[in-house]
């Protein structure tokens, strides 16, 4: 991870906000709230914070209910959170671990006890941030991987049946990568994939997922996106994947596109519809764009 981690500090004492800052500027980007509401706000905001150190006792909400509230949200949910409060009893501590808090810690304070504590959590949290992230993206070309794309998948239909809107999808499969391989060796097969995957990635927008979904073959979840719109796209992205001669290696790539019906279409359909129209690109002589059908059989059946 590069730069400091950030910590967000809430309190509802200015004095307090100091004490917890001397022991922790040097080491750590430090945010500030001074109420439960403005945690809230800032905790969802970039930069996400990495830790937060929360006052339990304050006004508008206490942060028992401020912390109940950071794990409902996804956004929040797995942001450490350590209690720094006065309520030392056996039962408020036990209450705020029950919430989800990583840790409770007393006031007053001992600074080198809360600069240890803090040290541990942050390393604790950059080293679960570098797992999830190695376990949703592909090693060879930083994509995310089939088990992300899924995840996003099915989060944002379920979004789309509640708020509506569109949500196309478009899988490129690499012609004859096979050969790629026989002729050129896996090495500069690999650099291929790479090639392609850069380019995939740099023509989307933030929103777009684009992963590998499998070993010469990538999906782009496009939002808010027409299937004439996504059909663009997939024109300009072969253009480019055709000009690209990686290693001086001719490459093409063959594209199935398909908009979701409904938000009753499931993903796996939806996917199943895109990939008979990648099918049907190759039937149709390679490096060139089919739609998929609205009705998967009669793709199917053109096989
Ligand atoms: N270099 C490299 N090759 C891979 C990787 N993953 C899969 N492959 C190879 O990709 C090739 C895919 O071949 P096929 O599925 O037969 O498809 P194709 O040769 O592209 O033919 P068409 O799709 O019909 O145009 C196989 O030879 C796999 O070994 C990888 O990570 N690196």
């Amino acid at each position: 991870m590069t730069g400091k981690a950030t910590i967000l500090l809430v309190d509802d004492t200015r004095s307090n906000i100091e004490i917890l800052a001397a022991c922790l500027q040097h080491n750590y980007q430090l945010k500030v709230a001074m109420t439960g509401i403005r945690c809230l706000e800032l905790a969802e905001k970039t930069p996400i914070p990495d830790l937060i150190l929360l006052d339990v006792v304050m006004p508008d909400m206490d942060g028992y209910e401020v912390c109940r509230k950071l794990k409902e949200s996804s956004v929040t949910k797995d942001i450490p959170v350590i209690f720094v409060t006065g309520k030392d009893s056996d039962e408020d501590e036990e209450y705020g671990l029950q919430l989800g808090a990583v840790d409770y810690i007393t006031k007053p304070i001992r600074p080198a006890i809360v600069t240890a504590r803090v040290g541990t959590q942050v390393i604790l949290k950059q080293q679960s941030d570098a797992l999830r992230s190695m376990a949703l993206h592909d090693q060879l070309t930083s994509l995310f991987n089939r088990h992300f794309l899924i995840e996003a998948a099915t989060n944002k239909i379920s979004r789309l049946s509640r708020h509506g809107g569109k949500l196309s999808i478009m899988m490129i499969d690499i012609d004859h990568f096979k050969l790629v391989n026989d002729q050129f060796g896996h090495q500069n097969g690999d650099i291929v994939l790479q090639a392609v995957a850069d380019v995939l990635a740099d023509c989307n927008r933030k929103e777009d997922v684009v992963a590998r979904f499998g070993g010469e073959e990538f999906v782009i979840l496009l939002d808010h996106c027409s299937l004439d719109d996504t059909q663009d796209k997939a024109e300009q992205l072969r253009s480019k994947i055709e000009q690209l001669n990686p290693g001086k290696i001719h490459v093409t790539a063959s594209f199935g596109i398909a908009e979701l019906e409904s938000e009753n279409e499931g993903f796996e359909h939806l996917l199943a519809r895109a990939d008979a129209a990648v099918y049907s690109a190759k039937e149709k002589g390679r490096n060139c764009i089919v739609k998929a059908n609205k009705d998967l059989e009669s793709d199917v059946k053109g096989k």
